[in-house]
């Protein structure tokens, strides 16, 4: 049986591994996008998972090896909450990541959290239709995580902007988070040259398997919705989360470290 989506597994014993695996690909692609346009778009993922990530980029061996001053960061989605609030996902990026590596503020597009929810979005569709220009929108990686009831950036089950089929960012009000949140739209973030969701934790092994091998279900399963066109998209996994698709060996090949 195929996995949904042909994406490319990365599954290690533990997260500090599976971490170390996607700095490495983050700094493969970092360098190659440079090399080829001389700059790196990337749209980096919120929640609790990436600290770590952002954490490890800053520091040695990783802070040395990409020209940082050539990234340019985005946000996949945004909780509609200021800057300054622990909740933010601007937040939890400018602390780990931003401020450690200097990062300019021209080199950070954060979204406008003090607009309207439907105007923060708007803007932020314009500042990425601004940013490509005539080009494709296309971010040379988008990094998702997932959550377990299947969503990811904020494509929550059940919510309208699953069956948005425009290019940019659109506000959702999120009912199990009373809250709205800012999100890129499937068909934007299906746009990039590479996707990698970055999953650990026993928590997640039930989303897991249900995105990647129940039939097809965006509403139940928002996160099946993300297939880039012609990028690649990645799975890293820990061996916790990917307990469920183990099961299913002989379907995929795994990269265990
Ligand atoms: O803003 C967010 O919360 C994220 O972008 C969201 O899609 C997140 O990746 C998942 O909810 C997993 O979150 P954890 O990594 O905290 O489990």
């Amino acid at each position: 049986m195929a996995l949904n989506n042909n994406p490319q597994l990365h599954i290690y014993p533990t997260p500090d591994e599976v971490l170390a695996s996607l700095a490495d690909y983050f700094v493969e692609l970092a360098n190659q996008a440079i090399a080829t346009h001389g700059r790196f778009s990337v749209a980096l993922s919120g929640g609790n998972s990436p600290k770590k990530l952002y954490e490890l980029l800053a520091s040695s061996p990783y802070r040395s090896r990409v020209i940082w001053e050539k990234v340019d960061f985005f946000f996949g989605d945004e909780r509609y909450v200021p800057h300054t609030d622990p909740e933010s996902n601007y937040l939890l990026a400018k602390k780990t990541l931003f401020a450690p590596l200097h990062i300019a503020s021209a080199q950070v597009f954060a979204v406008d959290t003090a607009l309207s929810p439907a105007e923060a979005a708007r803007r932020y569709t314009q500042t990425i239709e601004h940013y490509f220009g005539s080009k494709k929108a296309r971010f040379d990686l988008v990094l998702l995580g997932l959550g377990d009831n299947s969503h990811t950036a904020s494509l929550f089950p059940h919510t309208t902007v699953l069956q948005e089929a425009g290019v940019g960012a659109k506000e959702v009000f999120v009912e199990e988070k009373q809250a709205y949140r800012i999100t890129l739209t499937a068909p934007l973030i299906n746009q990039a040259q590479a996707v990698a969701f970055l999953v650990y934790g026993t928590d997640k092994a039930a989303a897991v398997q249900r995105v990647l091998t129940k039939e097809r279900n965006v509403k139940e399963f928002p996160a099946q919705l993300i297939a880039p066109a012609s990028g690649e998209l990645h799975w890293f996994l820990d061996a916790d989360a990917a307990a469920e698709v183990q099961k299913l060996k002989g379907s995929w090949t795994s990269l265990f470290g």
